[in-house]
């Protein structure tokens, strides 16, 4: 029997984004999402999945119900906002003039702590991503995968119960890529609940409790990686012929064969 879930979650229903009238997600729900999971969010480009972050982090005007913690997310005040989402957009602006520490105190500051303690919380936050040597460096003289680390620095110097990171991943090296989503993870097990965007399906499948599947701005489907990742499910809403592979440990390989309706080479 399954136990009704009694703490905070993310309960998203018929939430609806347009952009000059022209809907990008159209009465979107989801399941609950529970703290402690990290969930990747997946789906092919241009379907929506950045849209559905802005909107969580009311960076685009979204109409529905968005609930957290029985608080409507969509009507918070900044400052609780602040207090409650941690969101890691694709990449940080590269002419922004501040260096990696002034970006993470920034993000740091609804929480109102003394200036000590929240310069030694930021170099701890720089130190378990790796980049505390980067700490004094403009972000303008970064490269794009020291910004991207520097940007989930950010998100998750606020210590908010909900991370939203929008492909945190995606100018990383294999060794930066581990690095970040053993992060991540830990977060997820701390009692965070993580969303996040990827494009990588082996690295959504290694690492996610749940995998959220978006096309079109709808939710196609929403399960394990081992129910949700299919070779039907590639064909609906990737369009192409593709093996999925469970191999030793768990881990899990997508081997793309072509399009849909190609014959196998
Ligand atoms: N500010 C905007 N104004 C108008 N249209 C927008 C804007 N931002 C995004 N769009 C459109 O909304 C749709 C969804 O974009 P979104 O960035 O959410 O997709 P995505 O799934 O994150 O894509 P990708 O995987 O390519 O990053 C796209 O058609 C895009 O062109």
């Amino acid at each position: 029997m399954t136990l009704p879930h009694a703490g905070p979650m993310l309960e998203i229903q018929h939430l609806t984004v347009s952009y000059r009238n022209h809907p990008v997600l159209g009465d979107l729900s989801l399941p609950p999402l529970l703290p402690g999971e990290l969930v990747a969010l997946v789906g092919p480009n241009a379907t929506g999945k950045s849209t559905l972050l802005r909107a969580l982090a009311q960076l685009v005007p979204a109409s529905g119900q968005v609930r957290w913690d029985g608080q409507d997310l969509l009507a918070l005040s900044t400052t609780a906002l602040a207090r409650t989402i941690g969101y890691m957009p694709q990449s940080l602006p590269e002419t922004a003039a501040l260096n990696v520490l002034e970006v993470t105190l920034t993000a740091m500051q609804a929480q109102d702590l003394p200036a000590g303690k929240a310069q030694l919380a930021a170099i701890a936050v720089l130190e378990r991503l790796g980049i505390d040597d980067l700490a004094l460096r403009r972000l303008d003289q970064l490269s794009g995968g020291q910004r991207q680390v520097a940007a989930l620095a950010q998100a998750i110097a606020r210590d908010s119960p909900i991370l939203l990171l929008d492909e945190p991943t995606s100018a990383l090296d294999l060794r930066h890529q581990w690095r970040v989503m053993n992060t991540v993870r830990r977060l997820a097990d701390d009692g965070h609940l993580v969303i996040a965007v990827l494009h990588d399906l082996a690295l959504a499948a290694q690492w996610a409790d749940r995998i959220l599947v978006l096309d079109r701005g709808c939710l196609h489907a929403c399960g394990t990686p081992q129910t949700a990742l299919t070779p039907d499910m590639l064909r609906a809403v990737y369009g192409v012929e593709a093996r999925v592979q469970r191999c030793e440990h768990g881990r899990t390989v997508v081997l793309v064969d072509g399009p849909a309706g190609s014959p196998r080479t």
